[in-house]
């Protein structure tokens, strides 16, 4: 288990992050999100020893990680890290790359184990291939692959599939997230991206103002999302009278439906965007901007009224 215990930190004299405390199990997936420097990175490299903790312990089982001042070399055998920029070899192939660190494996184990994580992260095609000769997304493909070749007891991957085109990305992260359950493999992983979250990850951490303000399942924090900043990472939505309604909550109806229904507004449309399925469209009610989900797009200054729904 992971053990993340009061840790402070600060990379000059600001705080970065503030008496965090949190638990990890054995093959569990914890996805940790929050605004863009709000220090999901930053954890990531103090779970990983990269950087000393100014307060606090982190331990791995009964290993505690320590930083570069207790620790020569950065790093823990169970423990992978694959950062938001990989370092990889560029004048060696793909699968050379990866097999660099199975030295310890018989040739033909290492060959073996080196398909078979090319195949995790579908790069089958490039195996002979120069990394300096790949794209942004295939390197960071190869590094996932790299982390994973000495099987980690836990995985810390900052913005994983940030590279990879949208063709490719919901099969490999079908593929990369079911390999980590087959076998056990702990993770944590910080994105901004909702998909690589809901469907896999087990809970989620958010972090705020250098703080954990919510920890929970993904259905649970979607389902009562209790501030913006959590409902904005599911999608679009509003706050009407305090409280928080996702775009698809609201409803655009008749005006003869209105008697049936006290919690009914109005509005004036602004601007309907197309959204693949439904339309986005954007109301003004009251000097406020609302977002509602529509089958169809809706002239702008059109008076319509909307109602909420469970
Ligand atoms: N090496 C560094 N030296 C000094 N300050 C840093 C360093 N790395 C990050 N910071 C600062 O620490 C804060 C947290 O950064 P961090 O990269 O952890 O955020 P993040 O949540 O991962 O952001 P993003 O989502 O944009 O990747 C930011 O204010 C950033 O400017």
């Amino acid at each position: 288990m992971l053990q993340v215990k009061h840790i402070t930190f600060g990379y000059d004299k600001t705080l970065v992050l503030d008496n965090i405390s949190f638990n990890l199990e054995k093959g569990k997936n914890l996805a940790i999100i929050g605004k863009s420097g709000s220090g999901k990175s930053t954890l990531l490299k103090l779970i990983y020893g990269e950087y000393d903790v100014d307060q606090g312990d982190i331990f791995w089982k009964d290993t505690q990680i320590l930083g570069p001042k207790h620790n020569l070399v950065i790093g823990y055998e169970f423990m992978k890290y694959v950062a938001q920029e990989f370092d990889l070899m560029p004048f060696i192939t793909v699968e050379e790359n990866i097999g660099k660190y199975l030295s310890r494996f018989y040739h033909e184990e290492k060959q073996k184990r080196t398909t078979e994580l090319i195949k995790v992260v579908e790069l089958e095609a490039f195996a002979k291939t120069k990394i300096k000769n790949l794209s942004g997304g295939q390197k960071q493909r190869v590094a996932l692959a790299r982390a994973l070749a000495k099987q980690p007891e836990i995985l810390l991957l900052d913005e994983p599939f940030s590279h990879i085109d949208n063709f490719k990305k919901q099969s490999l992260r079908r593929r990369v997230f079911s390999y980590l359950k087959e076998n056990n493999i702990a993770c944590i992983v910080a994105t901004h991206d909702n998909n690589d979250v809901l469907g896999f990850a087990d809970e989620m951490l958010v972090l705020d103002q250098k703080k954990i303000i919510a920890k929970d399942t993904p259905q649970n924090l979607y389902n009562n999302p209790k501030l913006p900043l959590i409902a904005s990472f599911f999608g679009e939505f509003n706050v009407i009278d305090g409280k928080i309604y996702y775009a698809h909550k609201l409803r655009i109806v008749d005006e003869d439906s209105l008697r049936d229904t006290s919690a009914t507004k109005k509005g004036i449309v602004k601007a309907s965007y197309f959204n693949g399925d439904f339309w986005l469209v954007e109301v003004d009610c009251d000097s406020n901007t609302i977002f509602i989900y529509h089958k169809t797009p809706i002239e702008p200054e059109t008076q319509i009224f909307f109602s909420f729904q469970k």
